[in-house]
């Protein structure tokens, strides 16, 4: 569903942002991009949205490449992707109903009624149908971030990217979200990226892993493998530091 091929990519100015990243997600699969800040993680995501264009290397979604210079095909493709970036802000003049509906107004031929049953599913899915008439500065950010949660996966896409899903939830929000994203998964037969710091949450939910540090990946395996390591810095970084602490 997701493959990357030894995909490089600099800003022209700067040294590589991604190196040398090959990595693949499957159909129902949850695959997590952990690592420190600054290492490459959302400049990743923005790759396989084809919001940026590998320098090196090839990416291809649904099983064709990723038609980067095609703006119309691009589009087309995105209909099927839903989207979850860290400053994924809310439209502040429309209510939190009306945010949800948008992709599908946009995208699709639903009838009022059907937009209604959709967003009042993925609203209740994230346990905010009570919020729905409400307008975004109305509601805490943690909500906010759910809400926009609940509009990524409003048209049921089959490649989910969420960057920081859990960034600024209390524990019981981030395992409603932790479960929403595995089921979602799963009952779209969808293939995830999640990108996070949280390895607790994010274990309890991904099918595998791979940890980036300065633009290249490190380690990669199953939750279970890292869990059961025996290398000093997957040990490490498994236990909630740093990669950057694990090569002090
Ligand atoms: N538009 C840009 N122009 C130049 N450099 C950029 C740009 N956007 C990001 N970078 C640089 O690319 C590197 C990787 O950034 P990226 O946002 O992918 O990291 P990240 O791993 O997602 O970090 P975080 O966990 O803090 O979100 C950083 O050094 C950042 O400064």
């Amino acid at each position: 569903m997701i493959e990357l091929t030894h995909v490089h990519f600099a800003y022209t100015t700067s040294a590589a942002i991604v190196s040398d990243v090959s990595l693949s997600v499957a159909r129902g699969q949850i695959v997590a991009v952990m690592g420190p800040s600054g290492c490459g993680k959302t400049t990743l995501l923005r790759l396989v949205a084809g919001l940026l264009k590998p320098s090196q290397g090839s990416a291809s979604l649904l099983g064709s490449a990723l038609p980067y210079d095609d703006a119309k095909a691009l589009r087309t493709l995105r209909t099927q992707m839903g989207m979850l970036f860290q400053f994924g802000a809310l439209f502040t003049d429309m209510s939190v109903f009306d945010n949800v509906a948008f992709p599908l107004r946009e995208n699709t031929l639903l009838s009022l009624e059907e937009i209604k049953t959709v967003v009042m599913s993925k609203l209740t899915a994230v346990g905010l149908a009570d919020v729905a008439e409400k307008m975004p500065s109305e509601i805490s950010g943690g909500m906010a971030r759910r809400v926009a949660l609940a509009r990524a996966i409003a048209q049921s896409p089959k490649i989910m990217l969420f960057d920081e899903p859990f960034t600024g939830l209390d524990p019981i929000a981030m395992d409603t979200i932790a479960q929403l994203i595995r089921e979602q998964t799963d009952s779209l037969d969808a293939a995830s990226i999640v990108v996070s710091h949280d390895v607790q949450e994010t274990f309890a939910i991904a099918d595998y892993v791979y940890v980036m540090h300065q633009a290249r990946i490190l380690a990669q395996g199953t939750p279970r493998d890292l869990l059961a390591s025996d290398d000093p810095f997957i040990r490490r970084f498994v236990r909630g530091a740093t990669v950057s602490e694990v090569h002090a």
